[in-house]
């Protein structure tokens, strides 16, 4: 044995193979050209014991190529069932992988249950392997307890350090049970998944026992806790997706037809097709935010679906929308994103920086949004993305809107971020730079897999006459040939037909790489860690709303001074009158007048409140549906919302009552004071109404159909207030509906209005003058009936704002 710098190097045996098997190992010298693996002793010359469940009949077959050997999945024409892997890449029956000295490979992908295959060649050097696995065995361990997180105590020897920005510092530990066994404890705001399961306090281990903190995989088996994934490496495989939807004529129309591709990891992949054809349908599929009728997504193995929370920190997804704020600077964007999705703990800064210097933004750190380019500002909504350092990414066509020279860098981009070791899937329609790509998959009409592999093999399995790439787009006008619906159809069966059945790219680039799901029960998904908890997601969600406002000075400004001025606009009409203070001498003409005034107190402060909060939730809706897929709770968005309005609902009240107090004569109610009084009203008033706005603005599905929702809103305020018409029957149960019946209540109580109708008194042979309207419970004087109308518009308040929840819960795709 001869020692050289940096690798050792043994002269004189025969390469061998080592398997793994839990704990049992058996050792294959490989000494001829060909070694075939497999529990089929007719097929096999390597012994493998019968028992090895994971190892299919015909698994493998090994071909010596120089020194080394080249492994080939399956037995040469069908794949193995379980296959063999490298970093979650899958080894195919054509091409297979040449061996080198030290590598690893994994038969299986389910870590409970796996063979490692470690091949060594004493005559090359050892290749210097990154050690995938790191074990601690936790039996006669001094040091408790056994630290789990991304940043450890330094030098301690009972820890593993698992660096990803999604873990927290100390994320989880394991102690000594006095049972002898062992307890996790989970320390983390993302939360600790044992064997699937979200786990919230201290719970025992049992031996098997999977441990999931962020993209890691710790196992624990004979008192050796071992980090079997790192997560670096995510692959996805769909099987046979199928989606249907009804039509308008409520008809069965198919969008995805049995549609398989598997995605190695580090790939970059284009979903390409004509308009229609179910791009982002499959893009969504894939990413597990759509439902299948048949079929499913795996990832690493793992039912999508089922396991969404295990994975939700790991995939990014970039809709078409922007996802991000106009109003805020690009690093005020990342910084809120980094807050409300990662640990507390986090060094936010470091992260930021990092992340701007990925997309190449750094030099508009400072820029409002609002003022990028397009380009720039997809790049912002990937940056978003990029903070949780994602493994597969999901963008739905990021450079559509974009010049040719932007469509370029940011398809380099993407490749860069792939060449990282992201698995990078995107719907385009922009194909300029579609040689950047390592798959296309190119979908026909009625979602049929029309092709997929790499975009130059392309042209020659579409017959192009050119195998320039610059041609690539002709291939769509080839997919849609055909003067009717039929014949369409049947060109685009003809391409799904040719490449199921007749192309070496469905053998290579499917059939050898697709590999199986773990078959599990089916269950629903677990719940999932929060990233920050509730009230700060409040905290930096009130912060960042307040923000928002502060920023768009023109609507804060005529959102506080409309109701003020409004109201103050009355008093130029009064010229000298006193409506609401009671006069020596009652006037026939005061009561209605104080009404009519006291309703437009109520009409002000209903409008200002609908108008400032009808488009809130909507007009962020692609932003809230992205950070709700992460972690964003309900509760702490609605809560932001509300606290922040009703903090300028004070100072809408402040403002309102100054011009009230100063413009009109006050009355002097006896129950309370008038400026408490109608403080209180007109702040009840606008809470009520501002949770109406943000009802609707949960219900609409756009911006205009929130401003055309207003008249709607308005006009049965003014209807059944009771001031405008005398309601009677059914019109009068009507009114309890609406906010303004309570409010115009609420101030005539104060101003107490009955008392303003003056007394008849019958004169012999003259008929009286008719009353203005009679004294009404509605306006009566008293706290209780104060407290009735006070109550009531606290009960619209919290019935608006639940029914607000519920619609906002309504949204949730999983
Ligand atoms: N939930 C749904 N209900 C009814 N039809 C749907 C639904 N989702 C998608 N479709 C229809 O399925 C087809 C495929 O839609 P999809 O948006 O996936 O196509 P696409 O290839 O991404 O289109 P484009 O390139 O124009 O964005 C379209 O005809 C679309 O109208």
């Amino acid at each position: 044995m001869t020692k050289t710098s940096g690798h050792t190097t043994v002269v004189g045996t025969h390469p061998y193979l080592e398997l793994n098997n839990q704990g049992q190992i058996q050792r294959f010298y490989l000494n001829q050209d060909t070694h075939t693996l497999g529990r089929d002793r007719t097929f096999s010359n390597l012994p493998i014991p019968p028992s090895w469940g994971v190892i299919s009949n015909r698994h493998a077959i090994l071909r010596k190529e120089g020194e080394d050997y080249r492994i080939f999945d399956g037995d040469g024409q069908r794949p193995s069932t379980n296959g063999i892997f490298i970093n979650k890449t899958r080894i195919n029956t054509s091409q297979g992988y040449l061996l080198q000295s030290g590598v690893q490979l994994e038969i299986g992908q389910d870590p409970r249950n796996y063979i490692l295959l470690t091949y060594t060649n004493p005559n090359r050097s050892q290749l210097t392997v990154q050690p995938s696995k790191q074990r601690l065995s936790l039996q006669g361990l001094r040091e408790w307890p056994v630290e789990l997180g991304r940043e450890p105590t330094p030098g301690r020897y009972a820890a593993i350090q698992l660096d990803a920005p999604t873990v927290s510092r100390l994320h989880a530990v394991i102690t000594p049970s006095p049972q002898g066994g062992y307890v996790l404890e989970d320390r983390s705001t993302n939360g600790t998944f044992l064997n699937e399961k979200l786990i919230n306090t201290s719970v025992p281990l049992q031996d098997g026992d999977t441990i999931r903190i962020g993209p890691f995989s710790l196992l624990l088996r004979q008192d050796t806790l071992e980090l079997v994934d790192r997560g670096n490496y995510i692959r996805l495989d769909a099987h046979r997706l199928v989606r249907q939807v009804k039509d308008k004529q409520g008809q069965t129309k198919t969008i995805l037809s049995h549609v398989s591709l598997p995605i190695e990891p580090g790939q970059f992949v284009a979903l390409v097709g004509g308009s229609g054809t179910g791009k982002s349908t499959l893009l969504k599929t894939l990413l597990g935010i759509e439902p299948t009728q048949e079929g499913g997504v795996f990832l690493n193995g793992d039912n999508l679906r089922q396991n969404f929370n295990l994975y939700r920190s790991q995939i990014g997804y970039v809709p078409q929308d922007d996802i991000v704020h106009p109003d805020l600077t690009v690093a005020e964007v990342l910084t809120y994103s980094c807050r409300l999705r990662l640990p507390p703990d986090t060094h936010v800064n470091a992260i930021v920086n990092r992340t701007l210097d990925q997309v190449k933004l750094e030099f508009v750190r400072n820029s409002f949004v609002r003022d990028l380019s397009g380009g720039q500002r997809k790049r912002v909504s990937i940056a978003v993305e990029l903070l949780a350092d994602p493994k597969l990414f999901f963008l739905d066509e990021p450079t559509s809107g974009l010049d040719p020279g932007l469509d370029k860098e940011m398809m380099q981009l993407l490749r860069e971020l792939a060449h990282q070791g992201r698995t990078i899937l995107l719907v385009t329609h922009a194909t300029a730079n579609i040689e950047v790509c390592d798959r296309i998959a190119f979908l026909g009409r009625g979602g049929h897999l029309c092709y997929f592999g790499p975009p130059q093999e392309a042209m020659d399995f579409f017959e192009m006459p050119s195998g320039d790439l610059k041609y690539f787009a002709d291939i769509y006008i080839k997919l849609d040939h055909g003067k009717t619906k039929s014949e369409n159809e049947q060109t685009v069966k003809h391409w799904t037909e040719k490449f199921l059945h007749h192309s070496a790219a469905y053998q290579s680039y499917i059939q050898a790489s697709l590999s199986p799901g773990k078959v599990t029960p089916s269950q629903p998904p677990p719940s999932s860690g929060s990233g920050s908890s509730p009230l700060n997601q409040l905290w930096l969600l009130s912060q960042r709303y307040l923000k928002l406002i502060l920023r768009d000075r023109l609507s804060l400004a005529l959102s506080l001074l409309t109701a003020p001025i409004g109201i103050g606009l009355i008093v130029l009409t009064l010229q000298g009158k006193t409506p609401l203070a009671e006069l020596d001498t009652l006037e026939i003409t005061q009561a209605p007048l104080a009404l009519r005034v006291l309703f437009i107190f109520t009409c002000a402060a209903i409008l200002v409140g609908l108008l400032s909060s009808v488009q809130e939730i909507v007009k962020e809706s692609s932003i809230y549906a992205r950070e709700r897929l992460v972690n964003l709770g309900i509760f702490p968005y609605l809560g932001s919302k509300f606290l922040i309005r009703s903090g300028l609902a004070i100072l809408q009240t402040l403002l309102i009552v100054m011009v009230i107090l100063v413009g009109f004569q006050s009355p002097n109610p006896e129950i309370i004071p008038w400026s408490i009084g109608l403080s209180l009203t007109t702040f009840l008033t606008l809470m009520a109404t501002l949770s109406l706005g943000l009802l609707v603005s949960a219900f609409v599905t756009n911006e205009t159909e929130a401003n055309n929702s207003l008249s709607l809103l308005f006009l049965p305020q003014i209807i059944f207030s009771g001031v405008l018409f005398e309601l009677t029957g059914f019109a009068r149960k009507l009114s309890w509906l609406t906010i303004s019946r309570w409010s115009v209540g609420a101030y005539g109580a104060l101003v107490d209005v009955n008392a303003m109708i003056p007394e008849q008194t019958p004169l012999p042979g003259i008929e009286p003058p008719p009353l203005p309207f009679e004294p009404t419970p509605v306006y009566d004087p008293t706290w209780d009936n104060l407290r009735l109308n006070w109550g009531i518009l606290c009960v619209h308040t919290v019935v608006y704002l639940a029914i607000a929840l519920w619609l906002q819960k309504r949204k949730d795709i999983l």
